[in-house]
């Protein structure tokens, strides 16, 4: 048996070239404040962090972390590295545990949480490549043949932009689509009528025999929602993402139980008890965890048993891989979100030019390699001169 010996970060800051957003291009919690210019600002994803488990005997396990990158290197170097050294990666759920424990009076959601998972999935992955087998094969398996994906962009944008990105977008045989809203309560009704615009829009290059989700990312409020809603309906969304924000949870209680679109969320949220918390109270209809961010592998593992016991569907945030052996080992993981490689816009993109290995969609699908080991993903060197790097 072979104990954890170091836990190295690294936060790797993207200096490449990025596409400016355009106006209104994607609603958000800032929205609600008076504030002139990018209110997005603040939910770019242009920093990423690396976090490596190696053991005695020189196998490495990678974990990663997208939230405040910065922050969560400190918290792992000052505060939870410590924790797992010396201890039994197999261990895995006494690690967490510990991790969870010791730090409970200020790690329980956001920083904390978000530097447990990231240890959380290097384990994983260091557990993978130990015994040689594929992370979805230590959660359960094989459940698909291949994975169900979403085209996850369509940012506001003029209708003649959205209506040519999706057309591109099902040119390359995809089934399902998200799509983010521009315009919120501070838009009045003018920006109502944006919003239905686009997805009437959407829908005529699309047709209805595919999904489309529509996010709008903490962007609206408990009233607008309502207000919106039976005018969405029409438009048969496959569901309707974040609303409002995520400490709201009696308000994605009251819209879901509306019953007119179904509520999705998840994403901003933290542990087994915060995801337990959405399910119990009804308030998604589909949850949407990230593992790097809910608790790691450990934690999105044990959700997952529980959104099942509850027949909600999880879907979870993001792709990449740490997501998507979850979703190939669980049936009650029907499909996975999937961010085009693109150029860096908003920075869901930036996980392509950190790691390789990441799997990539194919006419809607993406596949999982039954033989390699681990998360199947390794620290790329290909775009290092666009990164500035902080061990
Ligand atoms: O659901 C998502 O993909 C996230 O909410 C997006 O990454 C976020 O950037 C808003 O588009
Ligand atoms: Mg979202």
């Amino acid at each position: 048996m072979t104990k954890i010996k170091s836990v190295r970060t690294r936060v790797w800051n993207w200096t490449g070239p990025t596409v400016p957003p355009q106006g209104n291009f994607c609603t958000n919690a800032s929205d609600a404040l008076w504030i002139m210019g990018d209110a997005m600002a603040s939910f770019r994803f242009h920093q990423w962090l690396t976090c490596e488990v190696e053991t005695e005997d020189g196998t490495i396990g990678i974990g990663n972390a997208a939230l405040a990158p910065t922050v969560v290197k400190k918290a792992i170097d000052d505060w939870y590295a410590p924790l797992v050294i010396g201890e039994d990666p197999f261990d895995y759920a006494y690690i967490w545990e510990k991790m969870y424990r010791r730090t409970h009076a200020w790690g329980r959601k956001g920083i904390g949480m978000t530097a447990i998972s990231a240890i959380d999935i290097a384990i994983w992955d260091l557990m993978g490549k130990l015994v040689n087998k594929p992370v979805f094969k230590l959660l359960g398996g094989r459940t698909k043949e291949k994975i169900p994906v979403y085209y996850s962009k369509l940012y506001a944008d003029s209708i003649e932009a959205m209506q040519r990105e999706a057309e591109e977008a099902a040119s390359h045989g995809y089934q399902a689509f998200k799509s983010r809203f521009g315009f919120g309560p501070k838009d009045g009704m003018a920006g109502m009528r944006e919003n239905l615009k686009r997805v009437e829009a959407l829908r005529e290059v699309l047709g209805y025999d595919v999904d489309l989700m529509l996010e709008c990312y903490m962007g609206w409020t408990l009233d607008y929602t309502k207000r919106m809603l039976p005018k969405l309906a029409p438009f048969e969304p496959r569901w309707l993402e974040e609303p409002v924000i995520a400490d709201d949870v009696a308000g994605y209680a009251e819209l879901n139980a509306m019953g007119i679109v179904p509520i999705s969320g998840g994403e901003h949220e933290f542990s087994v008890i915060g995801c337990a918390e959405l399910i119990n109270r009804k308030a998604v209809s589909i949850l949407q965890y990230d593992t790097n961010r809910v608790g790691g592998i450990t934690a999105a593992q044990k959700i997952n048993a529980i959104a099942e016991a509850a027949q909600i569907p999880v879907i979870p945030h993001a792709g990449q891989m740490h997501n998507y052996h979850l979703t190939m080992a669980n049936t009650n993981c029907p499909i996975s979100e999937y961010f085009p490689v693109f150029d860096v816009e908003v920075g869901n993109e930036l996980f392509y030019y950190i790691f390789e290995g990441d799997a990539e969609a194919a006419g809607g699908y993406l596949q999982l390699d039954d033989d390699t080991p681990g998360l199947g993903i390794s620290i790329t060197d290909k775009h290092l001169d666009h990164f500035e790097i902080t061990e």
